[in-house]
């Protein structure tokens, strides 16, 4: 049988690098086969990711030659997909859309594919004829594969996720603009900060100043973020909300298959210098009162990247950190406890690299079950 066509877009942009990195690993590139698109370098040599020559990048606006593809998987972004998705429909194109961004994710006929989580609804679009899979926003993800035990078993009545999401959660520029935040606040106040006679409060009072002047670099993110924090991610709703917090319930109830009984699941979205890893402190309030042991088993179980860490120091400081966890595929989770308001209500704090599990792997992992491998 002959090899599925797959056209790759947004292969070489953050989201996308990462893709193909994980796509050589898992030796995805030896049941299909690639052509690569792009916006803006057409005709230039394409990579060669698969160990064979790709030939060159086509144009990623072309209709007819992405028509040619039996699966589309796209990182290129919002504005691409709106821009490209409909017409190509229009078109009569009837294959296999996989996107990463989030334009489509609530569209009836679309699927957020997130399979550890909703392998049977991600089946059961298949079987319907579904044609598009869209990889869910990251901090979503991420807190359903961490609670995913507690959520398949009906657990919660609702829950609170507060967080403290990275960098690249805005892009590559934003990344960099961190490292060079905190580069400039060190070189701003190292004559002060090599005198070990300098007084504390006066290399804070430099600080301060520096990241409120204008030499310090914010043309990205637009405030400080390195000696500071950002507490607002994304555009504002009239809800209240910011789009970032209205997507946890919106989303995760759409992948678990709740939408006529939806979970309340709302908190607050806050941007942390960290550079690859969201974190996020959850409170739960269960359905009811379990112990903390049951609780970990039930989290444990649900799949194989979850790990439960127990609500030790030592264990938290090691394992439960964005500086832990970051380029792996693991799903940390930990500082389980029972909170005083109530033997229903726990808390548990999470950490996933946002950009494997958060963006790159549900799509790659779909492609495999599209092409029957998975
Ligand atoms: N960042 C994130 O955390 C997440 C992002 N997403 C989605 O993925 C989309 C893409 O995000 P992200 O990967 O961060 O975007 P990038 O800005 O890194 O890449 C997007 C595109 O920019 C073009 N580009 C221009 N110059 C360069 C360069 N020097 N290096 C690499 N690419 C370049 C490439 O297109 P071309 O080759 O055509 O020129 C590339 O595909 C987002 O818009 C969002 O919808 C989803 C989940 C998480
Ligand atoms: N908004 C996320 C990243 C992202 O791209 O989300 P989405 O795929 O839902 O647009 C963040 O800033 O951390």
């Amino acid at each position: 049988m002959s090899q599925q066509k797959v056209g790759l877009v947004g292969w070489r942009g953050m989201v996308g690098s990462v893709l193909m990195q994980r796509m050589q690993e898992e030796r995805d590139f030896a049941h299909i086969e690639p052509t690569f698109f792009t916006t803006s370098q057409k005709g230039l040599p394409a990579p060669d990711f698969a160990g064979a020559n790709a030939g060159v990048l086509e144009d990623a606006f072309d209709i007819q030659a992405l028509a040619k593809q039996d699966i589309i998987i796209t990182c290129q972004g919002g504005d691409y997909t709106k821009e490209v998705y409909s017409s190509l429909r229009d078109s009569g194109w009837n294959g296999y859309w996989i996107d990463a961004a989030s334009a489509l994710r609530m569209k009836d006929d679309a699927v957020i594919v997130l399979d550890p989580v909703n392998r049977k609804e991600i089946d059961a679009g298949v079987e319907s004829g579904i044609r598009t899979f869209v990889g869910g926003n990251c901090t979503v993800s991420l807190m359903l594969l961490a609670l995913g035990g507690l959520f398949e078993k009906d657990l919660v009545e609702w829950a609170s996720p507060m967080t403290y999401q990275a960098a690249s959660g805005s892009g590559a520029k934003h990344m960099r603009e961190l490292i060079s935040q905190m580069g400039a606040i060190h070189t701003n106040v190292q004559a002060n900060l090599d005198n070990p006679a300098s007084a504390i409060l006066d290399i804070d009072k430099q600080v301060a100043e520096f990241i409120r002047s204008d030499d310090y670099p914010s043309e990205q993110f637009g405030v400080p973020l390195a000696g500071s924090l950002i507490p607002y991610i994304d555009s504002q709703l009239p809800s209240g909300q910011s789009r970032e917090e209205w997507k946890a319930q919106a989303e995760a109830n759409k992948i678990m298959g709740l939408t006529e009984q939806p979970i309340p699941i709302d908190g607050i979205c806050v941007r942390v210098g960290a550079m690859r890893c969201h974190s996020q402190a959850i409170t739960i309030k269960l359905k009811q009162d379990l112990p903390v042991e049951e609780i970990e088993q039930i989290l444990a179980q649900h799949n194989e990247w979850v790990k439960v860490v127990p609500n030790d120091r030592d264990a938290t400081m090691q394992e439960l950190t964005p500086a832990k966890v970051t380029g792996t595929l693991s799903i940390p989770v930990g500082r389980i406890r029972k909170l005083t308001m109530g033997p229903e209500y726990i808390s548990a704090f999470t950490v996933g690299d946002q950009l494997l599990w958060g963006a790159a792997e549900p799509l790659r992992r779909m492609l495999r079950i599209v092409l029957g491998k998975a």
